[in-house]
Parts: C-alpha cells; structure tokens; sequence
C-alpha cells in the first residue's frame, strides 16, 4: 500500500459517482473516499474536463449530497438554479465579433433561463480581448456586480500575435478578478483555426459563451452566499 503525507490511505470509488457516469456518460466525474489509518474524514473531490457543460452542472447540482457526504466538513457550494436578483456585467471584445457576438448570445440565453432580469445584465463592448481585463477590473471593484462575464474570441495568425493576445487576455481577466474581489469568469476562445471556433459557439462544441454564463451565476452565488466579508 503506497503511504502518502497523509500516512497509508486506500482511494475507493463510490458506487454514487458510479450511477452518475452511466446515466451521463459525457460527465467525467470521479469521486474517492480516502481511508486512512488515523481515520480522517473522507476526501472526495471532482475532475471535469474543458469548460465544464451544463448538463454537467446541472448533474454535480442535483448530485451534489451524494457525491460529497461527509458527516463533520462543511461544504460551501454556489447554486446554479436560480440566479434572480443577482447583477451580472458581460465585458465583450468586437475582435472577431462574427464570433463573440454568438458567444454573447450564449450567454444572456442562458441568464434568462436562469431568471436573471434583462436590467441587470450591462453588456461593455471593448475592442479586442487585449482590453478586456481592464474593463473587467473597473466594473469588479464598482461593486454593482456579482460577477463579471468576460469573451472574446483569439483567433491564431501567422505570427506570434495569438500569444501576445492570449497571455493579456487570461492574465488581465484573472487579475481583474483578484484585485477586485468580483468573480471574474473566462469565456475567451482560444482557437487555431476560424472552424475550431464556430464549433464552439453552437456548433458540435456547444456554445461555450452559454457555459460561461452559468459558471458565472455559480460563482455569484458562492460568493453572495458565503464569502460576503463579514459586515
Ligand atoms: N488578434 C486578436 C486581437 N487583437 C487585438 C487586440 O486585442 C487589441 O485590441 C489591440 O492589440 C489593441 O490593443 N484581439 C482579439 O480579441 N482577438 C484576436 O484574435
Ligand atoms: C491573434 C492573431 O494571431 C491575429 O489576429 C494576428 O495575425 P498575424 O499573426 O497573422 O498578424
């Protein structure tokens, strides 16, 4: 038995995440209880691949007490079923807008089933993805927001360009986010081919400017929920 710095543990996979993977087979979700000598409580956790879809969502939600029962941890989970009352801003960058502008629509489809109102929701066009992130920032620390959806489309060229933009775009978006305090979400397509993206904004990929809008409803509600300071 391999020993670990927890000392001697055994992963064994629960029947649950069992049942969850036949009735979904698209989700890849594991699930481990650790047993370990000291009897520590169980360790579970989840692994899902490329931007997480909805239905995926939607099955971790339902599956969610299931999945991480464990009788002393506490647990603290955004919901994704209603996100009404919660304001959202979409920063969207015109690069490549056949693109963003899908993704865009994704997105507020999916706000709108999840009852998020049309006068919350501020739509901010900037012109490309290298000037998302200070945008992202401005609206975050505004405090107007529970989250702030950002897309955009990077789409590769001949030269080194596709970095330059990619590396602004991500490290702009995550830094919005950490010096804001707003949950900053990335729904910015990094492509190397025009096809690649089409088949992510409704095409055999989904529509990931959709997936991003409901990792941003969960986030707002980790946050509003449970990681408000404390008053
Ligand atoms: N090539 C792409 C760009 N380039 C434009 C930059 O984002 C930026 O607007 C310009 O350098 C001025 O600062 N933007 C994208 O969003 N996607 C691209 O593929
Ligand atoms: C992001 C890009 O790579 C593109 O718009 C720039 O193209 P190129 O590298 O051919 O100048």
């Amino acid at each position: 038995m391999a020993a670990s710095a927890f000392g001697q543990c055994n992963l064994i996979p629960r029947a649950t995440t069992v049942n969850l993977l036949q009735s979904h087979p698209q989700v890849c979700s594991l699930s481990f209880h650790r047993q370990s000598v000291t009897s520590s409580p169980a360790l579970s956790f989840t692994q899902s691949l490329g931007f997480g879809s909805a239905i995926e969502r939607h099955c971790v939600d339902r599956n969610r007490s299931d999945l991480f029962q464990t009788a002393a941890v506490r647990q603290l989970n955004g919901s994704v079923m209603s996100a009404q009352g919660h304001c959202f801003a979409v920063v969207v960058a015109r690069f490549n807008d056949l693109i963003t502008k899908k993704l865009l629509e994704g997105a507020l489809d999916t706000f709108k089933s999840y009852s998020v109102r049309e006068e919350d929701i501020d739509v901010v066009w900037v012109p490309g993805c290298f000037e998302i992130g200070v945008v992202a920032q401005h609206l975050g620390k505004s405090g107007k927001y529970q989250a702030i959806l950002c897309i955009g489309a990077v789409i590769r060229g001949d030269t080194s360009h596709y970095d330059a933009v990619v590396n602004a775009a991500t490290s702009g978006v995550l830094s919005a986010g950490l010096n804001s305090g707003t949950p900053c979400i990335f729904g910015v397509l990094t492509c190397d081919t025009l096809e690649q993206a089409f088949n992510r904004v409704g095409g055999k990929s989904g529509n990931k400017g959709a997936e991003t809008a409901l990792t941003a409803i969960e986030m707002a509600s980790l946050f509003e929920h449970h990681l408000k300071p404390s008053e």
